[in-house]
């Protein structure tokens, strides 16, 4: 046994990758993990985008269509962040090591870097959307003095991550409860308006929504089942708890916004005028910590992936300093486009590794996640014609690249229709693509079986 093993707690994630995971997480401490995820601040500051805004951002659904949107879109999306969930804790591999089984370990880089770039984005974010809340709170200190406060608790935890999800399902989840039981009951005795009044028009936009938010937590899901117990308990803590949280949590956050009249910056302003709204709205103010934890963690352990000796703890710290300098500096309303296009690309991933793991090489005896993994360009190929399908139904807001894929579209005369998920399409041809060409090209994708080595 080397000395870093005999130092680090038992229960705690090894240090550097060489060490096995272990197997500490049980069904409740999951569960509560992702039932706090789904509970998002952004839930609330965003909800509007499950009402398919026009280009003013004013929503043009009905509540009760965005509702079901919302509803629709999360189940989609949590039962396929439960197939993200579910291979982490079978092989003990974290997300983006696992990926080297699908793509081969130099390709699986290409996922890591993207990720690497959403999760430094989103942990941004987070400090930010952080700071902005406490600042609706109580303005009687200056901006920066909450994004530091922030980034320093995100880093502690990010320091000791299964004793920061085993404090979640202890002592957060159940103040969480509380307030959200609190505000249901505090919003629905405020006079509400027509909930019906819109148009059921631009459902699978709305849906659309609500599964990228879901999605968004696709590439990191591993990061944390690869501590499960069981791969079923995996599949069904983050399926059941995220989805049944993030729900609720967006119908509270449609409330608000139909008592504010769809003005979406004054969304926290009903949780606030109501008996007690402060403390109570200061508990999900504070829990929002458990998303930027998430964010920071699991970049770290993408970059180890690039370089497996990296000590997390060291990467944890450094990445905490940064995005809180980037929180500092940064207007992240300018990202938010990038944020959902680079989520995209993960629907189709997801899509190829379902296939592919359940169905096609994850089969055989051994996932190769070692550092010699074969490339594997089939498998880069399905990604590509799932990302293609993707934009060709939703390119997005970002400015040349949504001009590019309109063009792309009118050139191929192709008109996406009312009835069209982007997320759902994309996922099923990506895993169509993959079964495909692990079938033509034997379980490798790249011609012929691939040695399957640990
Ligand atoms: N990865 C990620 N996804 C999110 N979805 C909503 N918030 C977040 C976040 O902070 N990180």
């Amino acid at each position: 046994m080397t000395s870093d093993v005999r130092e680090r707690p038992r229960d705690e994630v090894p240090y550097t990758l060489d060490e096995p995971a272990p197997k500490v997480l049980g069904f409740w401490d999951q569960g509560a993990f992702w039932a706090n995820l789904g509970v998002s601040l952004f839930a609330f500051s965003g909800a509007y985008t499950v009402l398919a805004p026009d280009a003013d951002g004013r929503p043009t659904m009905s509540i009760v269509a965005g509702i079901v949107a919302m509803a629709a879109g999360t189940v989609i999306g949590g039962l396929m962040l439960g197939l993200a969930a579910a291979p982490g804790a079978r092989t003990g591999q974290p997300a983006m090591v696992l990926l080297r089984g699908l793509f081969g370990a130099r390709l699986s880089y290409v996922p890591t870097v993207l990720n690497i770039a959403q999760l430094v984005g989103w942990g941004t974010f987070e400090l930010i959307v952080i700071a902005d809340a406490a600042r609706a709170l109580w303005d009687g200190v200056p901006r920066w003095s909450y994004v530091i406060a922030a980034g320093l608790v995100t880093t502690v935890l990010t320091v000791w991550p299964l004793g920061s999800v085993r404090l979640l399902r202890r002592y957060v989840t159940v103040a969480v409860l509380v307030a959200l039981v609190y505000f249901y009951v505090q919003l629905l005795r405020e006079p509400l308006p027509d909930l019906t009044d819109g148009s059921w028009g631009g459902f699978w936009l709305g849906a659309d929504a609500a599964l990228a938010v879901s999605i968004s937590w696709v590439p990191v899901a591993a990061d944390y089942t690869r501590h499960a117990r069981s791969a079923r308990g995996a599949f069904g803590a983050a399926a059941v708890g995220y989805s049944v949280t993030q729900i609720v949590a967006y119908v509270l956050g449609l409330l608000a916004l139909a008592i504010v009249a769809g003005d979406s910056t004054r969304v926290f302003d009903p949780f606030l005028h109501v008996t007690l709204g402060v403390v109570l709205f200061a508990v999900f103010v504070v829990r929002e910590a458990d998303q930027s934890f998430a964010n920071v963690y699991s970049t770290a352990v993408s970059i180890q992936n690039l370089v497996p000796r990296a000590d997390r703890r060291v990467l944890s710290v450094a990445l905490g300093a940064g995005v809180t300098v980037l929180a500092l500096l940064l207007d992240i309303g300018d990202y938010s486009g990038f944020l959902s296009l680079i989520g995209s690309v993960f629907v189709p991933m997801l899509g190829v590794l379902a296939a592919d793991f359940f169905l096609g090489r994850g089969r055989l005896p051994k996932w190769d996640s070692s550092r010699t993994a074969p490339s594997r360009w089939g498998m880069i190929a399905a990604w590509a014609v799932g990302i293609v399908a993707y934009q060709l139904v939703n390119p997005g807001a970002v400015g040349w690249w949504t001009r590019f894929w309109t063009g792309v579209r009118d050139a191929l005369l192709f008109t996406p229709q009312s009835w069209m998920s982007a997320s759902v399409l994309s996922f099923a041809v990506a895993a169509a693509a993959a079964l495909l060409i692990g079938r033509v090209g034997g379980t490798g994708g790249t011609g012929g079986v691939a040695k399957i080595t640990r």
